[in-house]
């Protein structure tokens, strides 16, 4: 296979409906290059959750195609998809289970294999990257509810995956988190895809957005651009904060 050439993640024609017949997804297609930060935008109900729960399989048997670095997102494929799809979800507690930070690090590698000093290298790095080293031994529970996050990201990091997506990374931080964990996504060597209702933190972090709305991409672009698209804003329920001037902000620098 052409590896240089596969996109991260390519979503093609993909529509899903719901057992109960609500239809979710109406034929959704994008592509996100290797280390691109890209921002999924979209008012409540857009679809955004029910596209993310494509991207690992945990929702399936609808039409069209999810590839993730060119792998078919499929039955046969599923254990590798989950190591490479790492999702951080909103509550950092429904992903920190185990007793210690680094136990709950440690989780999906030694679930896929990792032991003794190859596992240990991988839960310090991964803390490291989000500089959470110092609390290796600290029980999650002990921690702020921004640290936990910043461990919770440190728990998808240690899978090495090809794809970090995060559901509202900002929600509950405060200022100083917020600045933080935006320095901490910047600086990873992955791609990102960020589904956020915090139209300011999607522009500071990603270069480009998406704009999913009633099951269908509604926009693609660059996210300063789409901002201050009044028109587009207003037709998908996008709200800046007030006074916020989208054209002010070095969009993902
Ligand atoms: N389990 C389900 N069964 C039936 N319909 C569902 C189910 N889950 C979600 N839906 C519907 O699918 C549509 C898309 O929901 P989804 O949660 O993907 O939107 P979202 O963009 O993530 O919204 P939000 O910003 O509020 O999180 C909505 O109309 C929702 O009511």
């Amino acid at each position: 296979m052409g590896a240089v050439t596969e996109a991260s993640l390519e979503v093609s024609g993909l529509a899903f409906a719901y057992p109960d017949g609500h239809q979710a997804l109406f034929g959704v297609d994008f592509r996100i290059e290797r280390g691109e930060r890209v921002a999924l935008l979209g008012p409540n109900g857009a679809g955004k959750t029910t596209l993310v729960l494509h991207l690992n399989g945990i929702l399936g048997g609808g039409t069209g195609s999810v590839r993730v670095a060119g792998l078919p997102v499929d039955r046969a494929n599923m254990a590798v998809v989950r190591r490479k799809v790492g999702i951080v979800f909103q509550d950092p507690d429904d992903q920190l289970f185990m007793p210690t930070v680094r136990e709950d690090v440690a989780f999906g590698p030694a679930a896929a294999g990792l032991k003794g000093a190859e596992l240990e290298a991988r839960v310090e790095r991964a803390l490291e990257q989000v500089g959470m080293a110092a609390f290796t031994d600290r029980p999650p529970h002990h921690l702020s509810f921004g640290q936990r996050r910043r461990v919770a990201v440190a728990t998808v990091l240690a899978m090495e995956p090809e794809i970090l997506v995060l559901d509202e990374p900002s929600s509950n931080l405060d200022p100083a988190s917020r600045r933080e964990l935006a320095d901490i996504l910047r600086s990873l060597d992955v791609t990102v895809l960020m589904v956020t209702h915090d139209l300011p933190y999607a522009l500071e972090l990603c270069p480009r957005a998406l704009v999913l709305s009633e099951g269908v991409i509604a926009a693609d672009g660059h996210t300063g651009a789409l901002l201050s698209d009044e028109a587009l804003m207003r037709a998908h329920r996008l709200e800046l904060p007030f006074g916020f001037d989208p054209r002010s902000v070095a969009t993902g620098a």
